[in-house]
């Protein structure tokens, strides 16, 4: 039985459960419930602190879990990134007083406050930069400043609204590109079951990333519009009663929904017809 960690609480907890439960897996009712068996999948979910999943996971105590890429890295474990997911998805930034600083080497001499102490030494350790010191907290970083912790914080960025609120700006390359992530220990050999668990959650992504594109077109321009929607491997092409027209079928890019369909409109395509897809294993 594969033994999954899944955050409990935090950013990471409901869209997490939400794409186990659309991969066809149980997941609990009650915010509370630390243990939850599926055995008509052949799992069992643990829920545990998110900051805590990669630890378990390196140590063995679980197959594997979702955790953020931050996360997984400032935890030193032994776990290693098996499949991004595509959620919960920040940059990890330094920031300070706006206006105040403009590149990394200026943190040199100054004290720096984080919840990731480590991403953040290992960072500067690479660029030569020696902070006065690395001050760590638990949360709600953006105040240590205006506290008088720190001269500079390293934080979890996502649209800036909390960095703004506080008087920051962010200053230098990003850190780290975060999002969430399954892992898996580094150091043995896959666990039985992951491929499953793999397929099913690739499925997931892929259903959310592309959408089914149908369209009527005249035989003639079959060809123009089919460059138009190459599909992942071959589009299908049915014939329609009307022999002088085809109906193709294609996956195309959700985000590409609308720029498609005004090419397909432009080169004679009608009735085109969108349809979100609800599972698929490619
Ligand atoms: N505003 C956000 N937008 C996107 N991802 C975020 C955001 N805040 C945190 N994360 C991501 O969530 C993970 C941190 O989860 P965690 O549950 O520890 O923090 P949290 O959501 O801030 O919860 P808590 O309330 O316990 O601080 C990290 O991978 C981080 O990059
Ligand atoms: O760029 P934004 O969209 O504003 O999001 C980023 C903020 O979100 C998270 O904080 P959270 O609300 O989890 O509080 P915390 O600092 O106590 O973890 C993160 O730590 C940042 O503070
Ligand atoms: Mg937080």
């Amino acid at each position: 039985m594969l033994r999954i960690a899944v955050p409990n609480k935090g950013s990471l907890s409901e869209p997490a459960a939400e794409m186990l439960r659309e991969a066809g897996y149980r997941q609990r009712r009650d915010g509370r419930e630390l243990v939850l068996p599926d055995p008509d999948n052949d799992v069992e979910f643990f829920f545990l602190r998110p900051r805590d999943i990669a630890v378990y996971v390196g140590a063995g105590t679980v197959d594997v879990g979702i955790t953020g890429r931050d996360l997984m890295l400032d935890s030193e474990s032994a776990a290693t990134e098996h499949l991004p997911l595509g959620f919960a998805r920040s940059t990890f930034r330094f920031a300070s007083t706006a206006g105040e600083l403009d590149e990394v080497q200026q943190v040199a001499g100054k004290r720096i406050a984080t919840s990731y102490p480590v991403l953040v030494a290992g960072f500067l350790w690479e660029r030569g930069v020696v902070p006065a010191g690395v001050v760590r907290l638990d949360g709600a970083v953006e105040s240590a400043i205006q506290l008088g912790v720190a001269d500079v914080i390293a934080d979890v960025v996502e649209t800036g609204t909390t960095l703004r609120a506080a008087g920051l700006e962010v200053f230098g390359e990003p850190i780290l590109r975060s999002e969430a992530v399954l892992v898996r220990r580094s150091d043995v050999d896959a666990p039985a079951g992951l491929d499953v668990l793999t397929r099913r959650l690739q499925g997931v992504l892929t259903a959310r990333e592309y959408v089914l594109m149908d369209y009527d077109v005249p035989l003639s321009l079959v060809d123009k519009a089919v460059a138009i929607t190459p599909g992942l491997e071959s589009p299908t092409v049915s014939p329609l009663h009307n022999r002088e027209w085809a109906a193709v079928r294609a996956m195309v890019r959700r985000d590409q929904t609308n720029r498609v369909m005004d090419a397909l409109y432009d080169v004679g395509a009608r009735a085109i017809l969108v349809t979100s897809i609800h599972a698929c294993r490619l």
